[in-house]
């Protein structure tokens, strides 16, 4: 045993008793602290209307591809978490889907999905896009965070479309829609205030010990991660076709040697579906199977074998076995 004083022994950075000094701080390392530059750690979220920039955001700020955008709505089903590590905090961003009218019971589900997520988080950052007038969507979101225990930050979200007049006034239309911590421009793309608002964050996060080890980015298992970038390779030119038809499962993964093999099912809800994300001659899929291939393979940093066969699922998203199969 050292020869510390009894009480409970600390374990991850800032999990100490106020007014001891670390070692650290006895042998003079650590100068010119302030009380509240304690460690701060907690959970994260963006929201807003869909196209909003939450996921490149999420992205940008956790500098790996974790979550999957696109151009067109409501890309992101799964709940994704990424760490980010710095040396007084320790930010859990939590991905959520957009909150919209529910047609279907996977439409139920997500939106049971974001507002359990919203209940749980520390620090939610409203996106509003600078390139769209404020609207009735924003307004509805607002809404329904207010009440929450959160801090909510508004995030006014691609700056870089935008010239700085029409940004001031976007400023101006967001601080006007509800009562935020605080107003933050942030460009996902460019980079610009990207660390602005991770220290904004950060600020009104809750003193706490880390709460995932160092070297986590993401917490998601490979396999989802997997599944969602086979699932954007094959969304990749029918989004207007088949938008929100596809779901992705990766049944297998063998190591191989040096290769891993991957086993995927592409579920379609129609053979009329399925015949299109093949393609002639398998043409389509060989597509997918490659560009999927590339994207997994700079995800894990290793040559993989991916294997696709694409099933008929009947209208998966309207029943609830076949959404539990699939993940949902
Ligand atoms: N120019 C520019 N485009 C951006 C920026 N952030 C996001 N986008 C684009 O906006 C579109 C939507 O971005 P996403 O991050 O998928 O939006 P989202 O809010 O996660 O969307 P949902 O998953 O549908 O809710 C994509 O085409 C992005 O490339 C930005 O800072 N600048």
């Amino acid at each position: 045993m050292s020869g510390r004083a009894s009480g409970p022994a600390r374990s991850a950075a800032g999990n100490r008793q106020p007014g001891r000094p670390t070692g650290r701080e006895r042998s003079g390392e650590i100068r010119g602290r302030r009380p509240e530059d304690t460690y701060r750690a907690g959970f994260a979220c963006f929201v807003g209307r869909p196209n909003a920039g939450k996921s490149t955001l999420t992205n940008a700020i956790i500098g790996q591809k974790i979550a999957i955008t696109s151009s067109k709505p409501q890309t992101t089903r799964h709940v994704i978490r990424g760490v980010l590590h710095r040396p007084d905090a320790q930010v859990v961003l939590v991905d959520t889907p957009g909150l919209h009218r529910p047609r279907t019971l996977l439409g139920e589900r997500l939106n049971d999905l974001v507002r359990q997520t919203w209940s749980e988080v520390d620090v939610i950052g409203l996106c509003v896009p600078a390139d769209e007038p404020v609207g009735r969507g924003d307004r509805f979101i607002t809404g329904e965070i207010a009440e929450l225990k959160a801090t909510v930050i508004a995030v006014v979200t691609k700056t870089d479309l935008v010239d700085r007049k029409r940004l001031a006034e976007q400023l101006i239309a967001v601080s006007e829609m509800g009562d935020f911590a605080e107003v933050v421009p942030v460009s996902a793309v460019s980079g610009h205030q990207v660390d602005t608002l991770v220290d904004v964050m950060t600020k009104y996060l809750p003193p706490s010990p880390q709460l995932y080890p160092d070297d986590m980015l993401t917490d998601e298992p490979e396999q989802v991660l997997i599944a969602e970038l086979v699932r954007e390779a094959a969304l990749e030119g029918v989004r207007d076709e088949l938008p929100h038809s596809i779901a992705v499962v990766v049944e297998e993964m063998i190591e191989e040697g040096p290769v891993l093999k991957i086993y995927a099912d592409v579920y379609v809800e129609r053979p009329s579906q399925k015949a299109i994300v093949i393609g002639a001659r398998a043409s389509r899929l060989k597509e997918v199977g490659t560009r999927a291939r590339a994207e997994i393979e700079a995800l894990l940093d290793r040559r993989v074998y991916l294997d696709l066969h694409v099933r008929v699922a009947k209208d998966w998203q309207r029943d609830p076995k076949q959404l539990r199969r699939l993940g949902f």
